[in-house]
């Protein structure tokens, strides 16, 4: 690896704006959480978790890639678990200088022990809020609904992110099986985030075909796509993406190991790059993919040449896809004017 390039790109100041909370517990913190909780675990060192808690390079696919989540859901069942995991989320992208963030989750997965939706989002929101002081970066949350639950339970979702609108919540999210469960089932629970004034993102393109990417825009008001691997099927929909300026949160580490891209070189990053569309660089989970912001670029320097002045590019495309106001996009943006490289 490149010493150099590692620490440059360290350095630059960066946003993670697809980061998901259950899937960036670092594994210390389950050890001590599983012994503050009495609860039994697969093992008893942080490194012999982790075959329970990272995928492998031989992770077949999204579903398997999404097993991995169980053992670390099962310990943030607390609003003390919560507000902890979410403030290490934020220590763990300080140390790639990263300068904003949106970490999201399901509300509806942390209530094995009677959590209710809305003390799961404040704990969350604590958290992220400890964590901006602490270490000096804004940090937002985003709810996810998840594909795999009853419309009934989503839109009660949705109605408590509303509550936390402006609050701390920064957007709705749809996360889980995308093969199993396809964009349009969930039409009622976005038209109620609309309603409701929640900006929107869902994942799509990711384990599927463009069709749930069309949907996302055209149906479900996403103003984000998360992932997007398979637009380039769609020609006509990439133009129309790239025409209305919809950017896409990608994941390359995850993205490999979901086998959304088969290789590097079937990667479409570049591709969407060079086509104008607004590609933005993120972690999707932290301990999963075991990744950080630094590897994320890392990897598309040495995989796929991208220089530092395109990987600066893929950094303000971040900034500038932030759910943020003006006023809170332009502050932001006085962190990024420094970059090392001719600002476009
Ligand atoms: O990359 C992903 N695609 C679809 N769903 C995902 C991905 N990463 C995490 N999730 C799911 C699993 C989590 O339990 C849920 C909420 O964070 O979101
Ligand atoms: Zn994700």
């Amino acid at each position: 690896m490149n010493s150099d390039l590692y620490s440059l790109i360290q350095q630059l100041p960066k946003v993670d704006l697809h980061v998901h909370l259950d899937g960036s517990i670092k594994p210390e913190t389950v050890l001590d959480l599983a012994n503050q909780q009495g609860m039994d675990l697969p093992a008893i060192t942080s490194s012999g978790l982790l075959p329970y808690l990272q995928v492998t390079d031989n992770c077949k696919g999204l579903n398997d890639y999404l097993s991995k989540f169980q053992l670390g859901a099962s310990l943030l069942q607390t609003e003390a678990a919560l507000e902890r995991v979410a403030f290490e989320t934020i220590e763990q992208a300080s140390e790639h200088n990263c300068r904003y963030i949106e970490v999201r989750f399901g509300p509806q997965l942390h209530r094995q022990r009677g959590l209710g939706l809305e003390q799961v989002i404040q704990a969350v929101i604590n958290g992220l809020q400890k964590g901006e002081k602490a270490f000096g970066i804004k940090a937002q949350a985003i709810v996810c609904c998840l594909r795999h639950q009853p419309a009934s339970v989503n839109l009660k979702v949705v109605e408590a992110a509303a509550m936390f609108l402006g609050k701390g919540v920064a957007a709705v999210d749809l996360a889980g099986d995308e093969a199993g469960f396809p964009a349009f089932l969930f039409r009622k629970v976005f038209a109620l985030a609309e309603k409701k004034g929640l900006p929107i993102t869902i994942h799509a393109g990711e384990a599927a075909g463009p069709e749930n990417i069309r949907e996302a825009v055209s149906r479900l008001g996403a103003g984000r796509i998360g992932h997007g691997i398979s637009l380039k099927q769609d020609p006509v929909l990439l133009q129309e993406i790239c025409t209305n300026k919809i950017p896409l949160e990608m994941c390359p580490i995850s993205n490999i190991q979901t086998k959304a891209a088969d290789s590097w070189q079937e990667y479409p990053i570049r591709e969407y790059f060079e086509q104008g569309l607004t590609v933005t660089v993120n972690t999707d989970n932290l301990t999963v993919s075991n990744t950080d912001l630094t590897k994320e670029y890392m990897m598309l320097a040495e995989k796929l040449d991208f220089t530092i002045t395109e990987i600066v590019q893929l950094i303000r495309n971040g900034v500038e896809a932030a759910f943020l106001d003006m006023a809170e996009k332009n502050l932001l943006k006085h962190q990024f004017v420094n970059l090392p490289s001719p600002q476009r």
